[in-house]
């Protein structure tokens, strides 16, 4: 059987307090009574901005002012294969109702894994839950230096998302910083994912880990519980489809420019860049010589955005 292809526009519709806008697919339609982003099929001859102005329209009742991609998610259905094509919603007009009659409830960030969602929908579920920007940290001497920088980060530029990367510390320094740091992370409601081994987290309860690739390409399965993060440092289509097939949750992507800190590597280039996230089925950071002047460039191509160290530790 040739499957049908189908090209969805879907609104990732977020509020200022977090909530996100969901709702429910009638019972008698494909899918009928899970949740979903509003949205549906382009008709021909639509670009996916202009299949979302309509679809809100229709199903909602409400007029973009503003939005911007969010994440692309192709994804095989027993019987098609669907693009969806998911674009966040920063700005409307009007007072969003269920204009065909369907539920319709605003969801905050925390309890979206209470509701049922079809299959496609895990990777749009990750993006809508991460910021923007993923700091990394820098290789830093002392602890106190390093503890005023990460707040500066947190307090100044609303950093929410932090990896302690800290390759010259032994163990027991690695897990004094990281224990220092989550407190910290906590206090600004910003979650920090430890870099390297995952049994690091039945040490000290941190969000998540990032694997480095060469951990990455040694795993067989997902080495971390669902309620973790899992991210992945990625520099070439085979990591991208290894941290697929093990589940992450997210990936760094680099070089994607010129980078001082590695002048032999050869940057991916914002073109190409596009083409490996269109595949890569979950968020991607564009890492490498990006500042945070290149978040609009990184999600106009599909990225979830920048991760860095030098634009933002200082
Ligand atoms: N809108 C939307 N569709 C989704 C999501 N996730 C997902 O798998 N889909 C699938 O994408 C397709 C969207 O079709 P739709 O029924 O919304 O299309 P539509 O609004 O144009 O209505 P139509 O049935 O009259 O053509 C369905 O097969 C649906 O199951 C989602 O989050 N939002
Ligand atoms: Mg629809």
């Amino acid at each position: 059987m040739v499957k049908r292809r189908v090209h969805v526009a879907a609104a990732a519709i977020i509020r200022e307090d977090g909530h996100v806008l969901l709702a429910r697919r009638p019972s008698i339609v494909d899918q009928g009574g899970l949740w979903e982003f509003p949205g549906g099929k382009l008709a021909p001859y639509e670009t996916g901005y202009e299949a979302l102005r309509r679809e809100l329209r229709e199903e909602l009742g409400i007029e973009i002012l503003r939005a911007q991609p969010l994440i692309r998610v192709h994804h095989e259905y027993a019987d098609k294969r669907i693009l969806l094509d998911v674009w966040q919603v920063h700005d409307f007009e009007g007072e969003p109702f269920g204009r065909e009659g369907q539920a319709v409830r605003w969801v905050p960030q925390a309890e979206l894994n209470n509701y049922p969602f079809p299959e496609a929908n895990h990777p749009i579920l990750r993006a809508v839950c991460l910021p923007h920007e993923y700091l990394i940290s820098d290789e830093e001497a002392d602890d106190t230096v390093f503890l005023d920088k990460l707040e500066r980060a947190l307090r100044d530029d609303n950093i929410r998302l932090v990896q302690l990367r800290a390759k010259t510390l032994d163990d027991s320094a690695y897990l004094k910083r990281a224990e220092q740091a989550l407190a910290l992370c906590r206090r600004y409601e910003a979650r920090l994912i430890l870099n390297g081994d995952p049994a690091l987290l039945d040490s000290i309860d941190a969000d998540g880990i990032h694997l480095p690739s060469r951990v990455l390409m040694a795993l067989k399965h997902r080495p971390l519980a669902d309620d973790k993060w899992l991210g992945a440092s990625t520099h070439d289509p085979q990591q991208l489809e290894q941290a697929a097939a093990i589940g992450c949750d997210f990936v760094t992507f680099s070089p994607v420019r010129v980078t001082p800190s590695h002048p032999g590597a050869a940057p991916v280039g914002w073109h190409d860049f596009q083409q490996l996230v269109e595949t890569a089925g979950m968020p991607v950071y564009a890492l490498g010589g990006v500042t945070r002047d290149d978040i609009d460039q990184a999600r106009a191509v599909g990225a979830q955005g920048i991760a860095t160290i030098r634009d933002l530790w200082k």
